[in-house]
């Protein structure tokens, strides 16, 4: 009698429940935030941030300028070690847990820094492989993915020669390679064309219907409230609002509401050297 060897096991890593909290918990939000703090010298970055994001949702950040978006997603996402307080990807502590955390994250940070000495094809390769993936998957998702976010005919480009949209398309196809359960994407939209920035929403939209989670950060307030069904305003490291976007905007546009959280509209004359026209 023959006895078969064990089947593979799919995917990074055995089934079942990792000891000390490393495992997903069921019915755990996406993605929550506890007191989160970070003080870059004197600066306080992010004071105190809660947030719930709830799994399955599109959940937008937004927020002005130096708000502490960034900082908050870069702690959420394993990137930047918080002060205090902590950060749960479906009930495991990113932080207490990171190789367990980051097999169900995916990231698009700010300012990527990629190995751009290779080519398109070979960083998603690359992102696949040290996600655990098998060759043979790693090669039909890397193809999908090109595809998907247009860069097909770029895929033997090296990375240091594209644009910055195309920079960003192939990040998000290195964020998406494992098939995580979150992702996270910090401005995915920055320098991309609107016929890309269409194509990855629509990538994003089926993401979330096959029971994904998006959170990404933007300043175009009417892309997240087409976009997305939740929404937090983040100003000087403190959430103002949260919930879904129609909570948050109470019967008004996104921008006005958003315009009267953060308040900081500058009227008057303007700069009166700058006027061109000579008296
Ligand atoms: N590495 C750092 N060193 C010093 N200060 C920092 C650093 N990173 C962020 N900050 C400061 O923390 C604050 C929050 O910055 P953050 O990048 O999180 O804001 P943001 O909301 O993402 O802004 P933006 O919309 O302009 O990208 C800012 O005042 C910024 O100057």
């Amino acid at each position: 009698m023959t006895t078969s060897p064990p089947l593979p096991q799919p995917g990074p890593g055995p089934a079942g429940p990792a000891p000390g909290g490393a495992a997903p918990v069921p019915g755990a939000p996406a993605i929550a935030l506890r007191g989160l703090w970070r003080r870059f010298g004197d600066k306080v970055a992010v004071a105190g941030i809660d947030l719930t994001i709830p799994a399955g949702s599109f959940y937008g950040i937004v927020g002005p300028n130096g708000a502490g978006k960034t900082t908050t997603l870069s702690m959420a996402t394993g990137l930047l070690r918080p002060d205090a307080g902590t950060a749960l990807v479906h009930g495991v502590d990113i932080w207490a847990h990171p190789v367990q955390a980051k097999r169900i994250l995916g990231v698009l940070p700010d300012g990527v820094r990629l190995f751009d000495r290779l080519t398109g094809a070979q960083l998603v390769t690359y992102a696949g492989l040290l996600q655990g993936l098998d060759r043979p998957t790693v090669a039909a998702r890397t193809a999908d993915l090109l595809a998907a976010v247009g860069l097909q005919a770029d895929a033997d480009t090296l990375v240091v020669d594209y644009s910055a949209g195309m920079t960003k398309k192939v990040a998000l196809a290195c964020a998406l390679v494992h098939a995580p359960r979150v992702l996270v994407l910090d401005e995915p939209f920055e320098a991309v064309d609107p016929v890309s920035a269409a194509n990855i929403r629509e990538i994003l939209q089926q993401y979330v219907a096959g029971g994904g989670t998006v959170v990404v950060s933007s300043h175009v307030m009417d892309l997240v409230q087409r976009m997305c069904d939740h929404v937090a305003v983040v100003a000087e490291g403190h959430v103002l609002a949260a919930g879904t976007v129609d909570e948050v905007r109470a019967g008004r546009s996104l921008e006005e509401r958003f315009v009267e959280l953060v308040g900081g509209r500058i009227s008057g004359e303007g700069i009166a050297w700058l006027r061109t026209s000579s008296d």
